[in-house]
């Protein structure tokens, strides 16, 4: 946890100013940007934002934090956000947490990607994860053996009661253990030609700035291989 808050806190120390539009990212480390956020926001800070999902959207709220809607954004100038994997030429793994639609939609919208995350998030290569790929319900089955003859195994999203987790925008995630993905960027162009695929957990060539929180409470910004 001290890991994740260090990284997420000097995430905001180091990007957020005065009367910026800041995205919100979702999952347990963006959880500490958004308190972070929180505490300048009630020491005076003034910014307005744009949440990544509707967990996010709520613990912003409960903050205090002014929210925009989507229609009065033309750009947004930093979005603070964590990933599960991240590799030597920041091509991350997200969605984790089912967010990545949104997360991506807003990520593309940022004149800057903050990534925060602790050091095991930090990988060779993009794969352990099995990677999340958010998919219209309509003709699901259909997409899954298309995914799978990619070379995948792939496997519905279950929540505990073993129905299919719906993610914010009324679809079903797969998770798809590709194992080591060596080539991201065409994985995720054969993704995106696939019907049925909204969108993958693979973000490529977006984040500007990682920054890696430590055990014992220490977060450096990395240096780009
Ligand atoms: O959908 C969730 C997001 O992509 C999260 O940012 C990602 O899963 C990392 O989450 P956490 O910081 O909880 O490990």
């Amino acid at each position: 946890m001290e890991a994740k808050k260090a990284a997420a806190e000097l995430a905001v120390e180091r990007s957020v100013q005065d009367g910026m539009i800041v995205g919100l990212g979702t999952g347990s480390t963006a959880y500490w940007a958004i308190q972070k956020l929180g505490e300048l926001v009630r020491q005076g800070l003034r910014i307005q934002t744009v949440a990544t999902s509707v967990a996010s959207e709520e613990l912003a709220r409960s903050l205090g934090i002014p929210q925009l809607v989507t229609a009065d954004i033309t750009e947004i100038d930093v979005t603070i956000d964590g990933a599960d994997e991240v590799d030597p030429q920041w091509n991350l793994m997200k969605g984790g947490g089912g967010a990545l639609l949104r997360e991506k939609i807003v990520a593309c919208a940022s004149r800057k990607l903050v990534i925060v995350v602790d050091e095991g998030k930090l990988v060779q290569q993009l794969g352990a994860f099995p990677l999340p790929v958010e998919i219209v319900k309509f003709g699901w089955e259909l997409t899954l053996r298309k995914l799978r003859a990619m070379g995948c195994e792939p496997a519905l999203r279950l929540a505990a009661d073993g129905q299919p987790v719906v993610t914010d925008n009324g679809n079903y995630l797969l998770h798809c253990r590709f194992g080591a993905i060596a080539q991201p960027a065409e994985l995720q162009a054969a993704l995106q030609g696939t019907p049925g695929v909204v969108e993958s957990g693979l973000f490529i060539g977006l984040a500007r700035e990682v920054i890696v929180g430590y055990t014992g409470g220490k977060a450096v910004s990395l240096v780009r291989a």
